[in-house]
């Protein structure tokens, strides 16, 4: 089958791979070493064969943006550090898609999301975030229990909570009617608040079971992209997939997506020919026996090229 060209990058088609070996927006060890088994599992070579120049020029370096001291601001955990790694994949990000190429992030953990949907929405103000993951990745300096910023880039990108002048970089850029949720199932009790208080659409698992992830796709895309003519940013946490399949992350939460339904969401946002900017997140081969850490490899792979235009037939 022939895939749709692409509305908003020139051809050919090229995609820059943005690694990202951080984990600071978390405690556990491991998800810094994800980007470096997608690439050796072999993704630079799997999407030259979907027919897409890649580039890529090895993992970014952030050993040299960590602050001497890096002591807890309120609740938030290294916030220097995790400021400046994003700041400097923001300019990455931003750098790739106003070049005409599709930055493709791969974590290190979410936080780094700040990093590159700021990058996307300097290159196209206009565009709209699919962000799928078990968790909203809303709270603020104010609601986090965890203060892992991880938990926190979107209200960030929104510009909700507290202003830190560590963070004065990050405009807030994102507004709340273009972005949306799929996959969520715990939802901290502040999150839950900020989602309503500031009428953020989100397709829980409870609606994915009730409408099936066809109609989710597409309601969610009505909501955010109505004319179907705005650039698409989607983010993609490994962990909205079900522990079954995706066994090696750090914060896990069972009912989650199939893979099927993984793919689904890759494969209907391609066919929108409006993709400019994929993250990968979260996939730590710390956390599981060997096969566990193959198998959540493999399909954080099979989900990018999914994104990039592999279809089954
Ligand atoms: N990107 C993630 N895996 N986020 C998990 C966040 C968990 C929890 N809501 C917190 O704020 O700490
Ligand atoms: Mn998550
Ligand atoms: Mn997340």
């Amino acid at each position: 089958m022939s895939t749709p060209a692409n509305k908003f990058l020139p051809s050919p088609k090229t995609a820059a791979i943005v690694g990202c070996p951080f984990r600071g927006g978390q405690p556990k060890l491991g998800v810094d070493k994800g980007p470096i088994h997608l690439v050796e599992a072999g993704l630079v070579s799997q999407l030259e064969e979907l027919g897409w120049k890649v580039q890529f020029d090895g993992h970014h370096q952030f050993e040299s943006l960590a602050a001497e001291s890096d002591p807890p601001i309120g609740k938030l955990k290294n916030p220097r550090l995790v400021s400046k790694v994003c700041e400097s994949v923001a300019q990455a990000v931003g750098g790739h898609a106003k070049a005409g190429q599709l930055p493709v992030t791969l974590g290190g953990d979410h936080s780094l999301a700040m990093g590159t949907i700021s990058g996307t929405l300097d290159a196209y103000p206009d565009a709209c975030v699919v962000w799928v993951d078990a968790h909203a990745d809303i709270n603020t300096s104010e609601t986090t229990d965890s203060g892992n910023i991880h938990g926190m880039p979107v209200s960030f990108l929104m510009g909700l909570g507290e202003k830190y002048s560590e963070f004065s970089w990050i405009k807030p850029a994102l507004r709340t009617d273009r972005i949306v949720y799929i996959g969520l199932r715990d939802i901290d009790s502040g999150e839950k608040r900020l989602l309503r208080e500031n009428g953020i659409k989100a397709f829980s698992m409870h609606e994915v079971d009730r409408y099936g992830i066809g109609r989710v796709v597409e309601m969610a895309l009505d909501h955010v992209n109505p004319k179907r003519d705005r650039p698409v940013h989607l983010s993609f946490d490994v962990d909205a997939l079900d522990p079954s399949v995706a066994p090696s992350t750090g914060t896990p939460v069972r009912g989650g997506l199939t893979f099927r339904e993984g793919h689904y969401i890759c494969e209907a946002i391609h066919e929108t020919g409006l993709l400019v900017a994929l993250d990968l997140m979260e996939v730590n081969p710390s956390l599981a026996d060997a096969e566990s850490v193959r198998q959540t490899v493999a399909v954080g792979c099979s989900l990018v090229r999914s994104a990039l235009g592999e279809t089954l037939l």
